[in-house]
């Protein structure tokens, strides 16, 4: 019998559902082409979890995780909380939760760029053509998940920056060896002239370096990185960075290659694996059907390669290059001639659905429109 895989689906709140939804369109498409049983299960989470429940994390949404082969996460956030400050309970808050209980300690944010859209970006074309980078961001410490307090009078606050050995070591063995699969380079980005804890991830990367001989490993501080980031992003293969930095310097990236939109994640575990696009609830576009859905479909493709369904994430790929280079996108990447949300999910499960039967004849197909000319 063939092994169904249990995938929970946390939808969250603004943007989240509606590009969730393509995601999980998508993902049904792969499973007919290639004869794979997905079983989708959903908890809320977010905001959305607050109004029903009074929490942003429910125990019965963890647990759906817990008891599932992997997590597509949406985005979650709300103008109502973002705008309170005294607000105790959050959304980011279920997030942050989710990300510890399931020890999801590494996020891994690929960043490159589509030939067709390199004039969307705002830097120029020999700045930003070839750039490949994948950022490895700790996930569960740092400032993030440091003590916080801010004093009754609301005059004085703090939040702690801590880190330990055992949360270093594991994400830099991660990105060390994807450094060698790639070219080998390895940039860890800190602020190492100020901040202890920034000296302790460098103490303890020079000390593995040895065991990756072949990987050239440099340092920068996280300021002259943020420059360097726009200067010459084709300098970076791959960075290591702690949680507040790679979450920075990871939506500064996305400039490069025209939009957030387009940026996925995968947030692994010893044993569990989220995967998220990295921007969050974008609450302005709540409905209207512009979202960008390929930062969510993208992350579908890293949650297949999670599971080891290789063939079906390359394909997944290939398929929103093609709605790419055809410039079936959404207005973030094209404001003259664009598609909704639902329109670029269907033009990629139609292509799947197509090009997976040798039988038609790919120049007739008309995608997006389901039609077979
Ligand atoms: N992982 C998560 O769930 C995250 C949640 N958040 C939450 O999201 C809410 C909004 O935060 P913002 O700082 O505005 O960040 P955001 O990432 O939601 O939006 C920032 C800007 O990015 C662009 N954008 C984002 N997603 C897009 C998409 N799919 N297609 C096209 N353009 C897109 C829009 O121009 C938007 O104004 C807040 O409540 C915040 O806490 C923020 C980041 C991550
Ligand atoms: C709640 C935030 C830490 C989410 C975020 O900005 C991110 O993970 O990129
Ligand atoms: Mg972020």
């Amino acid at each position: 019998m063939r092994k169904t895989y249990k995938i929970a689906v946390l939808a969250g709140d603004g943007i989240g559902p509606e590009v969730t939804d393509e995601s999980v369109k998508i993902l049904k498409v792969i499973g007919e082409a290639f004869q794979y049983n997905f079983q989708f299960d959903y908890g809320v989470m977010g905001a959305e979890a607050i109004y029903e429940t009074g929490n942003p994390l429910p125990d019965k949404t963890l647990e759906l995780c817990r008891n599932s082969d992997a997590v597509l996460f949406g985005a979650i956030g709300d103008p109502a909380f973002d705008n309170n400050p005294d607000a105790k309970v959050r959304p980011e808050q279920g997030l942050l939760k989710l990300r510890k209980e399931l020890g999801l300690f590494a996020n891994i944010r690929p960043i490159k760029t589509y030939a067709s859209l390199i004039k969307k970006s705002p830097l120029k074309r020999e700045i930003v053509e070839g750039t490949d980078i994948q950022i490895y961001r700790e996930l569960i410490s740092g400032i993030y998940f440091g003590e916080k307090f801010t004093e009754e009078n609301g005059e004085y606050a703090y939040d702690l920056c801590k880190y330990s050995r055992e949360e270093i070591v594991g994400i830099a063995h991660l990105a060390f060896q994807d450094a060698q699969k790639r070219r080998k380079k390895l940039t860890l980005i800190d602020k190492a002239n100020v901040l202890d804890t920034s000296r302790l991830w460098r103490k303890i990367v020079k000390e593995i370096a040895p065991q990756y001989p072949d990987v050239e490993l440099d340092f920068m501080f996280v300021d002259n990185a943020a420059m360097q980031m726009i200067l010459n992003p084709k300098q970076f293969d791959v960075i290591l960075t702690e949680n507040m930095f790679g979450d920075i310097i990871s939506d500064e990236a996305s400039v490069i290659g025209g939009s957030i939109g387009l940026l996925p994640s995968a947030s692994i575990g010893e044993d569990s694996g989220l995967f998220e696009p990295i921007h969050g609830s974008y609450p302005q576009a709540k409905g209207k059907g512009i979202a960008n859905p390929i930062a969510s479909i993208l992350s579908a493709a890293m949650l297949l390669d999670y599971l080891e369904l290789t063939q079906a994430a390359d394909k997944l790929r290939k398929s929103v290059e093609h709605a790419i280079e055809s410039k079936y996108v959404t207005i973030d990447l094209n404001a003259e001639q664009h598609y909704s949300t639902s329109e670029v999910g269907d033009f990629i499960a139609d292509y799947i659905k197509f090009s997976e039967r040798s039988y038609y004849n790919f120049e007739n197909i008309q995608l997006g429109k389901s039609t077979i000319v």
